[in-house]
């Protein structure tokens, strides 16, 4: 991104790195020619002022001058390098003459250099004509490198010659002066800079590149310097290859022009001297060794970089394998440095090739995978991605365990009902029960959830009843309830929270079982209950359903067993199982900060077992488990699935509802944990991701929707049936309404949080939403629709679901001006010297003329001015002068009523 907001930036500028590329040359290239140039100049991101090119330009032109001068002189040397301009052509020539074969050769290998070798004759023209070459060369050269044969080794020289040559000369011709250093270090790319290189020449020369470069110099003492250097280095006793290594160039004098010799050796020769000597071959070689070796030839140059030959002897190892691997795993975005390290370039190298795919990048600059894989392809290397990304939102990520992995875990039970049915006296009778008797004596803690077990089978209640708190998990996206229990007075019946339990419960998927409570009582009439329930689709099973339905007395502890072994029944059909061997992932069921303890947390684990020291993300938060303890206050060192233990050694509180999960260490936990609250804020700034209906159509034209979930709440029975019985019937572009709860009475925080839940709409016919609902509404983004009219419900989810809904505006007044002066301005037409007698005038509002209580002229205000400024806006007790949009009709006494037209929430 940064790279596109540079390229954004740099749009204006022309950029050493542009000007560089342009010219198919690198920035360093000329930098160093700009700083040669006495220039002002600081790194590759330096603006090139036109006068800047201009003298870079003349450079150019000076030395192609001097190159075609000298070459003139010595147009009888058949292969004068003395000039840049005659590199080239020896280049080319070279590359076609002696070359050729090798060409060839490099040609199978390496397509590219057979190019290069083209390149120099191309370059000939001396800005860097032909870039392509020039880049092409160290491409061609890397992938030399990898070339081990004797021929390559052969090639290398003469690709190297060739190339680079060709590369640094000809398209830099001048600069190869300033570059020779590398270039020529690289080979022949010092034979063609010419002259200036004199001093570059030194190191060139040592590396073969000397020669090249200036002939002058080249030819004088160093070229002939670089040349023995050259030959020592290349030479490299060692290297057995007689063609491959530089050096060999030494032994076999016969092959000069593949011969490494040519860089070693030969590179003095490549210099004026060389061209002398071996003619044509030599300037060939030069070439050609330029070519294949980019690396090589960086190699060399880097090594003969000062110190000529001698380093080249060291070389041998030079004929260095590619290291480059054949495979990288990449596990998300990194910086080019880092990148560098795991292909085993240089960072230059990289950054240098991102440049030509377009990325503009620096050492320490993150690139994206994108660009990792089209640079990870450019060097042939595999890329396996191991993005640790779904760690980042490990919640979302469903392992799978292999079925023997698998053990039973214990069901997780949740209590929901109507208020006064019996719901926490229930879990308490049921806490009470527990059979656990080695367990016994144990301090009862509270830990939002508890264990009973029954049969030598453990069930996991959670401790805060009500589907409120159910669904609020919910809406965190914690699905922790396996099996939920709807309590139901049996004195009472069916009430307005029970129906909302079964939909919640419903809602979420889970398995009811439906207690009916205060058996005990002697109004209690069981059947009643059964028989209200069936209307919910909860059937019990003598009846031919198959709900369970269990009575009992939670104050008596009636038939409390009984309900136990139906939930153990539940279990067994629905086979709960997780496995305990891998590492904890949990969820958070209360967390609080504790004087004593610290930030605490009530969790649930649900997969794997979390053990004392444990790292661990939880929501945004990280630690370390420093100790456990269970609901009856006993201290773990581990725990496995389906139990609820209270920990220590958070940093932070987590909230109800957050997921938790167990890492390798602190500092990847805390990492994650970083990057999550980062997402988290980006996402609460971001859109809103809950299904709208103004964006419905949307949702349903991506695929994302197939039923439209809606939770209805209607001031009677009546309406709410009615509504439901029409909505049931909208099947639009294979969306179904699908009515997860319906209900009389105000909009309550519940059927928020379900709304959340559950991705729903609200729709409240002939009700509102009562002060908490408020502002859970505004809190989780639901959309709430209010209506008095059932054909307007209908005609709203119809038309939103065909991707029809307009925006309705409304019209909101925003001030008044009093016309004092009107002023006529020839062109401009009629102002209005006005001032504002209340609220604002607002220079985008629109505008009407009220004349006498009637409205003359409707349209937009065209200008508003404070004095003779443009003013956005003038408040109320200010003079202003306004005109209107194409009316200038203006009378002292007229006003002028400014508004702005808004959406309205429908
Ligand atoms: N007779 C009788 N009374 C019961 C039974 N279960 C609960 N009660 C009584 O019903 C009243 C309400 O019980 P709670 O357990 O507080 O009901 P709840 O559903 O948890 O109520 P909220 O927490 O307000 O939602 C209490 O006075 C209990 O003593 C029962 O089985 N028989």
């Amino acid at each position: 991104m940064n790279n596109k907001q540079d390229s954004k930036e740099n749009k204006d500028k022309l950029r050493v790195y542009e000007y560089a590329k342009s010219l198919n040359m690198s920035s360093k290239e000329i930098i160093t020619i700009l700083k040669r140039l006495n220039l002002p100049v600081n790194n590759h991101m330096s603006v090139m002022e036109n006068e800047m090119v201009h003298k870079v330009e003349g450079f150019f032109r000076d030395i192609k001058a001097n190159a075609a001068a000298k070459r003139a002189q010595e147009s009888t040397s058949s292969v004068s390098v003395s000039s840049s301009a005659s590199a080239k052509q020896g280049a080319n020539r070279t590359s076609s003459q002696q070359a050729q074969q090798p060409q060839q050769q490099q040609q199978e290998r390496k397509p590219q250099p057979a190019q290069a070798a083209q390149a120099p004759q191309a370059t000939q023209g001396p800005t860097s004509t032909n870039p392509n070459h020039d880049r092409q060369g160290p491409t061609n050269s890397i992938n030399t490198k990898t070339q081990p044969t004797q021929q390559q080794s052969e090639q290398r020289p003469t690709a190297q010659q060739g190339n680079r040559p060709a590369q640094s000369h000809n398209n830099r011709p001048a600069q190869s002066g300033s570059n020779p250093n590398r270039q020529g270090g690289q080979g022949q790319g010092g034979g063609n800079r010419p002259s200036q290189s004199g001093s570059n020449t030194n190191r060139p020369s040592g590396q073969g590149g000397g020669p090249n470069r200036p002939s002058s110099q080249g030819q004088g003492g160093r070229p002939a310097q670089g040349g023995q250097g050259g030959q020592g280095g290349f030479n490299r006793p060692s290297a057995p290859r007689p063609d491959g290594g530089g050096n060999r160039s030494a032994s076999a004098p016969a092959a000069p022009s593949r011969t490494f010799e040519s860089r070693s050796t030969q590179a003095p020769n490549r210099g004026a001297s060389d061209a002398k000597d071996r003619n044509g071959r030599s300037g060939q070689k030069r070439f050609d060794d330029g070519k294949p070796g980019f690396r090589g030839g960086n190699n060399n140059n880097r090594g003969q970089k000062g110190r000529g030959g001698r380093y080249q002897q060291q070389q041998p190892a030079r004929e260095k394998i590619d290291n480059t691997p054949k495979k990288i795993i990449v596990r998300g975005t990194m910086t080019v440095g880092e990148l560098a390290k795991l292909l085993h370039k240089d960072a230059s190298e990289v950054i240098k090739k991102l440049i030509f795919l377009g990325v503009m990048a620096t050492i320490n600059q993150e690139i994206d995978m994108d660009a990792i894989h089209l640079l990870a392809t450019d060097y042939g290397v595999e890329v396996e991605v191991k993005i640790p990304v779904e760690e980042d939102s490990f919640e979302t990520v469903e392992e799978t365990d292999e079925e023997a992995d698998l053990e039973a875990r214990p069901p997780v039970v949740t209590i929901m009902g109507h208020v006064d049915h019996g719901k926490t006296t229930l879990l308490d009778a049921i806490r009470k029960t527990n059979v656990t008797g080695g367990e016994a004596g144990g301090i009862t803690q509270h830990i939002g959830a508890y264990q009973v077990e029954i049969n030598h089978k453990k069930i996991t209640f959670l401790d805060t009843p009500g589907h409120e708190a159910f669904t609020l998990m919910r809406a965190r996206g914690a699905q922790v309830t396996d099996i939920t229990i709807i309590v139901v007075a049996a004195d009472d019946g069916i009430m307005p929270q029970t129906v909302e339990a079964i939909n919640h419960a419903k809602a979420a998927g889970v398995p009811i079982i439906v207690a009916v409570n205060k058996i005990d009582k002697p109004e209690a009439n069981a059947d009643k209950i059964k028989q209200e329930m069936t209307e919910y689709e909860l059937v019990p099973e003598e009846w031919g359903g198959d709900t369970i339905f269990v009575e009992v007395s939670a104050k008596q502890r009636i038939g409390l067993e009984g309900l136990l072994e139906m939930i153990l029944l539940v279990a067994e059909v629905n086979d709960y199982k997780a496995n305990p061997n891998k590492r904890a992932r949990a969820t958070v069921i209360e967390a609080e900060l504790d004087k004593g303890k610290g930030p605490v947390a009530r969790i649930l684990v649900q997969h794997g077992t979390l053990k004392i020291g444990d790292a661990f993300v939880a929501g945004n938060c990280f630690g370390r488990v420093r100790a456990m303890v269970n609901d009856k206050g006993r201290r773990l060192k581990e725990a496995g699935p389906s139990t609820p233990i209270e920990i220590t050694g958070l940093t932070e509180v987590p909230q109800a509802g957050d997921p938790f999960m167990v890492f390798e260490d602190e500092r990847k936990a805390r990492a994650i944990a970083d990057r999550r609250s980062i997402k988290q804020r980006q996402s609460e700034m971001g859109a809103n991701t809950r299904v709208t209906l103004d964006d419905l159509y949307n949702h349903i034209k991506d695929g994302e929707i197939k039923d439209l979930n809606v939770i209805i709440k209607a001031d009677v029975q009546g309406s709410a049936e009615a509504l439901k019985g029409s909505l049931a019937k909208i099947d639009i572009e294979g969306v179904r309404v699908k009515i997860l709860h319906s209900g009389v009475g105000a909009i309550t925080e519940s059927d928020i949080i379900l709304a959340s839940a559950s991705n729903a709409i609200v729709i409240g016919f002939n009700v509102r939403p009562d002060p908490q609902a408020e502002s859970t509404i505004a809190q989780e983004k639901v959309d709430v629709r209010m209506h008095r009219v059932i054909y307007n419900v209908i005609d709203e989810i119809e038309q939103a679901m065909k991707g029809m809904l307009d925006p309705i505006y409304k019209e909101v007044v925003i001030g008044h001006a009093e016309v004092r002066n009107v002023f006529k301005v020839t062109k401009v037409g009629a102002i209005a010297g006005s001032m504002v007698t209340s609220g604002k005038m607002i220079r985008s509002a629109e505008a009407r003329l009220i004349r006498g209580g009637i409205v003359v002229y409707t349209g937009k205000i065209d200008s508003l001015k404070r004095f003779k400024d443009d003013a956005k806006e003038v408040a109320q007790g200010y003079e202003c002068g306004i005109t209107l949009d194409r009316f200038s009709d203006v009378k002292e006494g007229d006003i002028i009523e400014a508004f702005v037209m808004e959406t309205v929430e429908r």
